[in-house]
């Protein structure tokens, strides 16, 4: 039994907690809106849900606060979370340098792994009605020389939410990507068209062809924003989404 398997099964048995809703941000690209539509499923959810809370897991770059060295996205996704957890919880790896995690890992001498985040995301849902996990850059980047964001998905064993950050090249991206969330047997439960180029041309056209070759639902679509805040962001969710 392989460990996404097993997560799945142990779920069904109640052996893990299991919140009513989890859900796995990952984008066609690092910069794409992860964070901003992260922030806004979960003021989507919170509408739904009473104890609402976003993970980041692994975060590469921090920004100076009042507390500390944080990570920007972390901080996003706290805003827009209705419980506070330990930091130990929603953002367990926090490393200094903005780059690839398993560079900004190998150069803080930290070692990422896909069972111990698996373990604080576990712990996470004890507080949580629902979950939003953000990923860091794309599907495949890398947290240490042998895992990837793509193999921590598959352990949380959660739907995943595409954000499609709209600009030339996008199409074959997003496209790739829903491939391999497929392939690592995880359903694609929707996507977000993000406009990031502000001169992008063609956008309905592009739109149009994601809608009708991705197979999931378009849960909203995000123009440019001058000011790019999660409250000004409408998402739809599907209802099947707040049933459990
Ligand atoms: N629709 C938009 N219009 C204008 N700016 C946007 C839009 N979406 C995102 N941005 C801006 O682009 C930048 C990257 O967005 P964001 O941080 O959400 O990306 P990300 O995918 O989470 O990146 P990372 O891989 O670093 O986590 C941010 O400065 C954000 O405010
Ligand atoms: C540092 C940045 N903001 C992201 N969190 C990490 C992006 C990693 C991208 C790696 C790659 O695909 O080349
Ligand atoms: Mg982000």
């Amino acid at each position: 039994m392989n460990g996404a398997t097993h997560t799945a099964a142990a779920h069904r048995m109640q052996l893990i907690p299991s919140p009513a809703f989890a859900c796995f941000v990952t984008g066609t690209d690092t910069g794409v809106g992860k964070s901003l539509v992260s922030a806004a499923l979960l003021r989507a959810l919170a509408r739904h849900y009473p104890r609402v809370v976003g993970m980041k897991p692994v975060a590469a770059g921090t920004i100076h606060t009042p507390q500390g060295p944080a990570s920007e996205d972390a901080l996003q996704l706290r805003a827009a979370s209705t419980v506070a957890v330990p930091p130990a919880l929603d953002n367990p790896v926090l490393l200094p340098d903005p780059l690839s995690p398993h560079l900004a890992a190998e150069r803080a001498g930290v070692r990422i792994s896909v069972p111990a985040l698996q373990a604080r995301y576990e712990a996470l849902c004890e507080h949580a009605d629902a979950v939003v996990v953000e990923g860091a850059g794309g599907f495949l980047v890398p947290l240490a020389e042998d895992c990837t964001i793509a193999d921590l998905a598959q352990a949380l064993a959660i739907p995943v939410v595409l954000v499609v950050g709209l600009r030339l090249g996008c199409l074959n991206h997003a496209l790739l990507t829903a491939q391999a969330i497929r392939a690592r047997g995880l359903p694609l439960a929707g996507w977000v068209a993000n406009q990031i180029d502000p001169d992008m041309a063609a956008v309905e056209d592009n739109v149009a062809y994601l809608r009708r070759h991705l197979g999931a639902p378009l849960l909203g679509r995000i123009g440019y924003l001058t000011q790019p805040l999660s409250a000004a962001v409408e998402l739809a969710l599907p209802p099947e989404w707040l049933r459990r």
